[in-house]
C-alpha cells in the first residue's frame, strides 16, 4: 500500500508491505527516511537535528547523490538531486514487493542549481519492499542532443546501534572492525556483509563501481550542525557509488541496484 504523509514540513510517501514492512521517502531528494523490517525494527539512522523542510539536505536514511561525489568537481557538493523536490511516478506490486518509484528531470531542479549542472536528464528511482529485503533502483537517462558526465551515490546511513560494534566483511582488504573515524573509497564486490550490534545484513549492489565507507567520529560530528554530538556512534555509512564521474552517451542510461537484506 501506497499512502501519503509528512516528515516535519516535508510531503512524503509511505509504502507499507502486507508482511508489515515499511518505508517512508520524502519528495524532497527521493530521500529514503526510514526503513523498517516486518518486526518493526528501524535500520535507518536518521540525525534527530536533521533539516526536515527543505532547506538543506537531509542528514541521514539514502541520500541520493548524483551528478557529483562529495567535492569531485567543480558543481554542487554531492550534486543537485538531493536538493531537488521529486515527483512520485508509478507504484504498486510486482516481483520484488510493494513498490514506488520516483522521478526528477532538469526541469524539477531549482535554477540556480541546474545552471551550474545544464544537461537533460530523467533519473528515477525505485524503492521495493518484501519480508526483510529492500531493493533500490536507480535509472540515469541522458535525453538531451549531447553526452555527459556523471558520478552517483546511494549514500546509506546504516541505524549500527553502535559503530565502535560494528564489522564489516566482504571488501578485499579483509574484515574492517570500526574504531577511528574514516572515509575510504573501496573497490565494489557485488557483495558485502554487516554486522551491527544485533544484526547481520546483506549488502549488494550491481552498477555501481566502489563502496564508500564513512564515519566522522566524535571530532568532526562535533563540527557538523546538523547532527548532535553523540550521533556519530549510531550509524555507520557504506554507500554503493561510482565516485568519478562517466560519461552518458546522448539517448543512452544506466542503471544501479542496491539491495539490503537483514539476515539475523
Ligand atoms: O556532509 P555531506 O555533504 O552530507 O557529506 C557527508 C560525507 O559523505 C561521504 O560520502 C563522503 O565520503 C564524506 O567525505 C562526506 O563528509
Amino acid at each position: 500500500m501506497i499512502s501519503h504523509t509528512r516528515h516535519g514540513e516535508l510531503p512524503a510517501i509511505r509504502i507499507t508491505a502486507p508482511d508489515g514492512a515499511q518505508a517512508t521517502i520524502a519528495l524532497y531528494g527521493a530521500h529514503l527516511l526510514s526503513w523498517k523490517t516486518p518486526d518493526g525494527k528501524e535500520r535507518l539512522f536518521l540525525s534527530a537535528c536533521s533539516p526536515m523542510d527543505g532547506s538543506a539536505a537531509i542528514r541521514g536514511g539514502v541520500p541520493v547523490i548524483f551528478p557529483q561525489f562529495s567535492t569531485r568537481g567543480d558543481g554542487q557538493r554531492h550534486g543537485v538531486a538531493r536538493l531537488s523536490h521529486w515527483r512520485l511516478g508509478a507504484s504498486g506490486s510486482a516481483e520484488d514487493g510493494v513498490y514506488a518509484e520516483f522521478e526528477l528531470t532538469q526541469a524539477d531542479v531549482p535554477a540556480p542549481l541546474a545552471a551550474g549542472w545544464p544537461h537533460d536528464f530523467a533519473l528515477r528511482l525505485r524503492f521495493a519492499l518484501q519480508g526483510n529485503a529492500l531493493h533500490m533502483r536507480f535509472n540515469v537517462r541522458n535525453t538531451g542532443a549531447d553526452s555527459f558526465s556523471f558520478a552517483s551515490a546511494l549514500h546509506t546511513y546504516y541505524a549500527a546501534g553502535d559503530f565502535l560494534k560494528t564489522t564489516l566483511q566482504g571488501l578485499e582488504q579483509g574484515k574492517i572492525a570500526f574504531g577511528p573515524p574514516l572515509d575510504n573509497i573501496y573497490a565494489a564486490p557485488a557483495e558485502l556483509e554487516l554486522r551491527t550490534a544485533d544484526s547481520q545484513l546483506q549488502l549488494r549492489q550491481q552498477g555501481f563501481t566502489e563502496w564508500v565507507v564513512w564515519n566522522p567520529g566524535a571530532e568532526n560530528a562535533a563540527k557538523l550542525t546538523d547532527m548532535a554530538d553523540h550521533e556519530w556512534r549510531e550509524f555507520l555509512c557504506i554507500e554503493p557509488a561510482r565516485v568519478d564521474k562517466q560519461e552518458l552517451k546522448a539517448g543512452a542510461e544506466w542503471t544501479g541496484h542496491h539491495t539490503i537484506t537483514v539476515a539475523g
